[in-house]
């Protein structure tokens, strides 16, 4: 196929805008699944990702057109990751494309995560085709939000496309504007291989499959390539094409996208963004580009049965087999014993792994809060990463604590900025900018810590504007904070796992607080429990859980054996999450509380 022929394409729109529906359709209409093979959601592969209705891991699929010109096209769509955490991932994904389908929902209107993304877009210099999805809705207002993609994006929205993944309407127009519009890459067939990795993912039997653009040259199958950024070599086995069903070739070519196996055995060693050349005839340079994953968020991560360490460690390494961006260590705490600290690119990637820890693993794990990275200056003139409260070094050796911060967009219906406004400023906000975008909504812009994001902040968030806001955030710098570890001691032990860096000015208030929130959380045990909140030596807060008294199953009414073995199981699920910490039991809760207190 000439390169004339090709056209490499992203779909990039907010989350539920329907990228994965237009996807589907695109799928269908160019027949390259029958019926039967096409699932509900082909590109969803994943079942948490089903479950949750975001897109985890890109996919991608080649599709055949025949054009209205009679012509043949390949369209080759690359599916790109569609939450904040994984910014990186669509940076590469959007990397490998000449245009964008920019899906917006026709009643919902542009949204923070699809501003996020056309600048992404942009910046790689992608033709932008507006879509504007769900028009079928009765409250769908396409020429509004034409207007509003015009004003508050600043692209030419007169040609846009109306469409409904649901009913089939506009995709037939979709298909000829990416032919129309969007330019063929370009590339030089006989150069020395240049491929970009976009995704990387394990397969069971063929171990890594990669997943990558060809820019210049050809990748044979039964070659040796290299992975120019982690510079090792590998026998190239096999590569194809997805359609979405892997469909192998001899080679790829200049201007495709395909897959490339080289039984690698971890995805560390195929990261997105690394460049693949031919180890015999190596290009000169890499594609530009290429980072580290960098974890954003620690949290401890402990067996609530000691007994299973191993297999949390063993449980982990698979993962990892994975996803290239989760990082871990071995952890001890004096309270909680074994564990490790995990590194995650954010809040929804740190959930991702630990449902799948329990999910697939079946794993009963304590996480502790998360914590952000922060950077130490000691007095001796050196510096130190720190990334768990435990680990800070004592005050007489520090200099200054710097936090991450990042610049947060928020849109919402002006009505709640007030309300925003007033969260943003309680999380230690800098209001940057604020715009209106259309009459009744509003785009503002928070500097803020990440730290005061990390745990709740989009729950509130959302429930501040009745789920009407949506959030995109990007790291900014590193900056000196007046920042304090606030400890809490049971029973006078001061408990590591429950250690929380803080704000000075917020650290009496919230050591009250979470002293407070302790002895709610801390069920009634045969003595009295000492909950105090400390900073350094001086105690700012004391509660008192009170001895319990009575068997609970004695407050069973007469001999109702049912209720009282209900009770009494419900007792034992509660348990499953408690650790043990000297002689109180402490349970899950009571970790991640540390983060919650208002
Ligand atoms: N009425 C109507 N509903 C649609 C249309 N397209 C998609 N939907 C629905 O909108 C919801 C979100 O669609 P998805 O395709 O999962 O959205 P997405 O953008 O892929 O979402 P993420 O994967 O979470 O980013 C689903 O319930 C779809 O059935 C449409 O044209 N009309």
């Amino acid at each position: 196929m000439s390169l004339e022929k090709i056209r490499n394409f992203s779909i990039i729109a907010h989350i539920d805008h329907g990228k994965s529906t237009i996807a589907d359709r695109l799928i269908q209409m160019t027949g390259a699944l029958t019926d039967r093979e096409m699932k509900e959601q082909v590109l969803d592969s994943m079942d948490i990702e089903r479950e949750r209705g975001i897109t985890i891991k890109a996919q991608s699929a080649r599709l055949r057109y025949t054009a209205k010109d009679g012509e043949e096209y390949i369209l080759n769509l690359i599916d790109t990751p569609g939450h904040v955490d994984f910014t990186y991932e669509v940076s590469r994904s959007l990397a490998a494309c000449e245009g964008a389908l920019l899906v917006v929902d026709a009643a919902q209107g542009v949204e923070a995560q699809t501003m996020a993304n056309v600048y992404l877009a942009l910046e790689h210099d992608l033709e932008i085709i507006p879509v504007l999805n769900k028009v079928d809705l009765p409250s769908a207002e396409p020429e509004r939000v034409k207007q509003q993609i015009e004003e508050v994006i600043g692209l030419d929205a007169s040609d846009a496309i109306e469409c409904s993944a649901k009913t089939g309407f506009g995709i037939d127009a979709i298909l000829e504007a990416l032919v129309k519009r969007v330019p063929p890459p370009k590339g030089d067939p006989n150069g020395p291989p240049k491929a970009l990795v976009v995704d990387s993912w394990y397969d069971n039997y063929l171990g890594v499959v990669s997943l990558a653009r060809v820019y210049d040259g050809e990748l044979k199958a039964g070659s040796k390539i290299r992975f120019m950024g982690v510079g090792m070599d590998y026998p190239l086995d096999a590569v194809g094409y997805l359609t979405p069903v892997l469909q192998k070739v001899p080679s790829l070519k200049a201007g495709d996208v395909g897959c490339v196996m080289a039984g690698i055995k971890v995805v560390k060693d195929a990261r997105v963004g690394d460049t693949i050349t031919d180890a015999r005839n190596p290009a000169p340079e890499a594609l530009p580009g290429f980072e580290e994953a960098k974890p954003m968020v620690f949290a401890g991560l402990y067996p609530v049965d000691s007994a299973d360490y191993e297999d949390l460690k063993e449980a982990l390494e698979k993962l990892s087999l994975n996803d290239a961006a989760i990082s871990y260590e071995t952890e001890t705490s004096p309270a909680l014993g074994f564990g490790v600290r995990c590194g995650f690119l954010g809040m929804l990637h740190m959930e991702i792994i630990q449902e799948r820890l329990e999910r697939e693993f079946d794993l009963d794990l304590v996480t502790t809060a998360p914590t952000v990275v922060y950077q130490v200056e000691l007095t001796d003139g050196t510096s130190v990463e720190v990334h768990s409260p435990a680990d800070l070094p004592a005050q007489n050796k520090r200099e200054a604590i710097l936090e991450p911060f990042i610049l947060a967009s928020i849109m919402a219906p002006s009505e709640y900025m007030g309300a925003v406004m007033t969260l943003c400023t309680e999380r230690r906000g800098i209001q940057r900018d604020m715009n209106y975008i259309s009459d009744t909504r509003v785009m503002i812009q928070y500097e803020m810590p990440l730290s005061e994001v990390v745990m709740d902040f989009f729950d509130r968030l959302k429930s501040a504007t009745k789920g009407y806001a949506s959030l995109d955030y990007q790291m900014l710098d590193y900056r000196e904070g007046k920042l304090v570890k606030l400890d809490i001691l049971i029973n006078g032990d001061p408990v590591d796992a429950l250690s929380v860096i803080v704000h000075a000015d917020k650290a009496d208030m919230r050591g009250r607080e979470l002293a407070k929130k302790m002895k709610e959380i801390i069920h009634r045990q045969m003595f009295d429990v000492a909950v105090q909140a400390a900073i350094g030596a001086k105690i700012i807060a004391r509660e008192t859980v009170k001895a319990l008294r009575k068997n609970v199953t004695a407050k069973c009414y007469g001999g109702d054996i049912t209720r009282k073995r209900k009770l009494l199981e419900k007792q034992k699920a509660g348990k499953k999450r408690m650790k043990q910490i000297g002689r109180v039991e402490i349970p899950q809760e009571a970790f991640l509380a540390v983060l919650k207190v208002d």
